[in-house]
């Protein structure tokens, strides 16, 4: 890691909901993460441990640019969490109330509202190819044990409706759902159960990373797919094990808010990157 040179690498610790994140922000200088340095850091005992490193960049188009990644090494084309609690980072360090962000999705766009930042996490794809899905199946009934429906949101989903959420076995189904030939990149597992009108519970199975306390991405996608079974509107309020989120899909993209924190600044030691 000879790029970072001998100071060390200073990152920030935030989460969304519980849904945890290592932020770095290489505006200014070149992109520094790998999927070793990923893989290191998101070790919970030997690293710092996260849910996904969140890696800020400058862009030519956008306020700034940002990229995802696993705690096993792999990218994720989304990350709603963490573009909300980055959102409101730069939001406080510039001033701003609006951004244009640069994903691997698209140009996402926040805004300040109310004193709480949404998110455009874009349009649902609910195309089988864009999900994406290895077949031809109708994504609103995939053919699973469960009857689950395949959303994309630049990264995929397979959303459950089950009358009891609490009762599922989330790291088994999860983990064997998440590795389904019928989803070639894998993908992330979502366990919701309707709590009242508009008001859903879920719990999730995160594709790279495994059981996590909320998932902005997956919060939209199983509001897109309880508005196209007609369980819910367009709007919802979704409580997940480590806070409650509201998605509404517009027109323009489904918008995602919900609580952040920013809970510490700190330094990787130059021996850990040394060792590396
Ligand atoms: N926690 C994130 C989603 C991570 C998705 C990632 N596990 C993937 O491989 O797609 C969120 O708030 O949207």
């Amino acid at each position: 890691m000879e790029s970072i040179g001998t100071s060390g690498l200073t990152f920030r610790k935030m989460h969304g909901a519980g849904n945890d994140f290592v932020v770095i922000d290489s505006r200014g200088r070149g992109a520094v993460t790998t999927p070793v340095l990923a893989r290191a850091l998101g070790d919970r005992h030997r690293g710092v441990g996260f849910d996904q490193l969140a890696e800020l960049r400058d862009a030519d188009d956008a306020d700034l640019a940002l990229d995802f990644w696993n705690s096993d090494g792999t990218m994720a084309g989304a990350c709603g969490n963490a573009t909300r609690c980055v959102a409101a980072l730069v939001m406080r360090q510039s001033g701003q109330e609006a951004l244009r962000i640069r994903t691997a999705r698209g140009l996402l766009e926040a805004r300040l509202e109310g004193g709480q930042v949404w998110v455009n996490m874009g349009a649902p794809l609910t195309d089988w190819q864009d999900i994406p899905l290895s077949q031809a199946v109708d994504p609103l009934h995939l053919p699973l044990a469960g009857d689950p429906v395949g959303v994309g949101m630049g990264n995929p989903h397979c959303v459950f409706f089950v009358p009891d959420a609490e009762a599922v076995a989330l790291e088994v189904r999860g983990a064997e759902v998440e590795h389904d030939p019928l989803f070639p990149e894998r993908t992330n597992v979502e366990f919701v159960s309707l709590l009242g009108p508009d008001h859903l519970r879920m719990r999730v199975w995160e594709r790279g990373t495994g059981v996590t306390l909320a998932c902005g991405s997956g919060a939209c996608a199983a509001a897109v797919a309880a508005a196209q079974r007609g369980i819910t509107g367009w709007r919802v309020r979704l409580d997940l094990d480590g806070g409650t989120l509201i998605a509404d899909w517009r027109d323009d993209g489904v918008w995602l808010t919900g609580p952040v924190a920013d809970v510490f600044t700190a330094q990787i030691a130059p021996e850990f990157l040394e060792a590396l």
